[in-house]
C-alpha cells in the first residue's frame, strides 16, 4: 500500500483549528478505502515558536520539507507580532524556497450556500484564479531607508520577470485548456503600469500561440471586480499577477459565500518540492481559539492534495461528502449564517466518508 508523507504546519490562529480538522478528515479517508496510508509530521512553526526562538520557523526549516509528499498548512498571523514578520518568515519562506510559482485558486457555489449576488446562480461561478506565487508585487524587492526623518522613504518593487511570466502563462493556459470552457482571462493593469504589466501582456500573446484551442480576454484589473460580480458567467479560469490575484481571489470566495469555504494550492508544476495546500483565509484573529472556524476551506485543500498525488477517487468521495455537508443549513457555522462548530463539521464530514465506506463495501 502506498504511504505519503504529509507536512502539516497549523501556523497561527485558527489554522491551529483547522489543520487538525483537515488531518482527521485525510486520516478517515486512508482508514475508510484502505488504498493508502498517511504518515503526517507536525511542525509548530509560527507565532509561538517566534516568541521561543525568534524565527517563524528555522532557517534550515525547508530541508525537513524536502522529503514530503505535501504539506498542509494553515496560516501565518499573530497579533502580537507584525504582519510582514510572521507572513515572510513561515509562507512566503516556503513558497519561495520551494519555488511553488502557481497558486491556484478554485471558486466554486457549493450547494447549499447561499451566496451574496442575486442575479447569480450556482452554475454561473465557477472559476479557478491561478495567481503568480513567486515575483511582481511580492518578490520582496525593495527598501527603507532614513527612518524617522522626513527625508524617510520606501519602496516595494514589482519585479516581474520573462521567464517568471512564461512559466505561469503556460501553467494557467495549460489549466484553462484542461477544463470545460477552454478560456482564460488574463488580469492587467498596463494602463497604468507602463513596463512590467505591458510586459506581462506581450508574454500572454506570445504564450496564447501555444494554445490555439484556448479562446482567451484581457481585463483590467480594476474592471475585473465589477465584471465579477455583474457577469460571473463569463470567467472561467483566471490569471493574475501576485497581489491582484491575493485580492480577486478573496473577493471570489466572498462571492461563492464565504472567505472560510476556498482552498489555494501552492503548487511547483514540476514537482521538484513539495506542493502545499492552505486555506485562503488567514488567522481570523476575531473568532480564534473558539472552536467555530469554518473547516471546509481546509477539507477542499485536501480534495486538491489528493488529486495532486494521483488519488482521484479519495478526492472524489472527500468533496461529494464537503458537498452532502454544506447541503445541510444545520452544519453552516458563523461565517455563512449557522451556529455550527468546527467539530461538528469535521464529524458530519467523517460521517459521510464511513457512510461510503459502507456502501462500497456493500457493493
Ligand atoms: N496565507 C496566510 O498565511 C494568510 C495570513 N493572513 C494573516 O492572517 C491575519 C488576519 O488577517 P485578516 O486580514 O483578518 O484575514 P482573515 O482571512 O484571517 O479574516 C478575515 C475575516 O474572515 C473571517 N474568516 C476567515 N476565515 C474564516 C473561517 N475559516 N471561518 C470563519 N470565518 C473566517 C474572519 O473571522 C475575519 O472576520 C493577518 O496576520 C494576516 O497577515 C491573512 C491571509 C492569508
Ligand atoms: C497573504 C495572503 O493574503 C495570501 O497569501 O493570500
Ligand atoms: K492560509
Ligand atoms: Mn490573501
Amino acid at each position: 500500500m502506498k504511504s505519503y508523507k504529509i507536512a502539516c504546519i497549523p501556523g497561527d490562529g485558527i489554522g491551529k483549528e483547522v489543520i487538525p480538522a483537515g488531518q482527521t478528515v485525510l486520516q478517515t479517508l486512508a482508514d475508510t478505502l484502505e488504498q493508502f496510508s498517511f504518515e503526517f509530521s507536525a511542525f509548530d512553526w509560527g507565532g509561538d515558536y517566534y516568541r521561543q526562538h525568534g524565527v517563524m520557523m528555522p532557517d534550515d526549516g525547508l530541508e525537513a520539507l524536502y522529503d514530503k509528499d505535501a504539506i498542509l498548512f494553515g496560516s501565518a498571523g499573530d497579533p502580537q507580532i507584525a504582519d510582514h514578520i510572521t507572513l515572510w518568515g513561515l509562507r512566503l519562506k516556503i513558497c519561495q524556497g520551494l519555488d511553488q510559482y502557481a497558486n491556484v485558486r478554485p471558486t466554486r457555489i457549493l450547494p447549499g450556500i447561499d451566496g451574496p449576488l442575486k442575479r447569480c446562480r450556482p452554475e454561473d461561478l465557477d472559476w479557478v484564479i491561478v495567481r503568480e506565487n513567486s515575483e511582481g508585487e511580492y518578490s520582496g524587492v525593495g527598501g527603507r531607508v532614513h527612518q524617522g526623518q522626513p527625508l524617510e522613504a520606501a519602496t516595494d518593487v514589482s519585479m516581474m520577470t520573462r521567464a517568471g511570466i512564461e512559466r505561469i502563462m503556460r501553467f494557467a493556459f495549460s489549466l484553462a485548456q484542461s477544463r470545460p470552457r477552454k478560456h482564460l482571462t488574463v488580469i492587467t493593469k498596463s494602463n497604468a503600469q507602463r513596463h512590467a504589466m505591458v510586459m506581462w501582456d506581450e508574454i500572454a500573446v506570445e504564450i496564447a500561440r501555444e494554445y490555439p484551442d484556448v479562446t482567451w480576454d484581457k481585463e483590467l484589473v480594476d474592471a475585473a471586480t465589477a465584471r465579477m460580480v455583474n457577469k460571473p458567467a463569463t470567467l472561467d479560469t483566471i490569471v493574475a499577477t501576485n497581489l491582484h490575484a491575493d485580492i480577486l481571489s478573496d473577493l471570489a470566495a466572498a462571492l461563492a459565500g464565504s472567505l472560510g469555504i476556498a482552498p489555494t494550492g501552492n503548487i511547483d508544476p514540476e514537482r521538484r518540492y513539495p506542493s502545499m495546500f492552505e486555506p485562503i483565509h488567514g488567522s481570523a484573529f476575531d473568532i480564534m481559539g473558539k472552536g467555530l472556524a469554518n473547516p471546509i476551506g481546509t477539507f477542499w485543500c485536501a480534495v486538491m492534495l489528493l488529486s495532486h498525488l494521483g488519488e482521484e477517487q479519495a478526492a472524489t468521495v472527500l468533496m461529494e461528502s464537503i458537498e452532502t455537508v454544506t447541503a445541510d443549513a444545520t452544519l453552516h457555522t458563523g461565517d455563512l449564517g449557522g451556529s455550527a462548530t468546527t467539530a461538528q463539521v469535521t464529524e458530519a464530514v467523517c460521517g459521510h466518508i464511513r457512510n461510503h465506506g459502507k456502501i462500497q463495501k456493500v457493493a
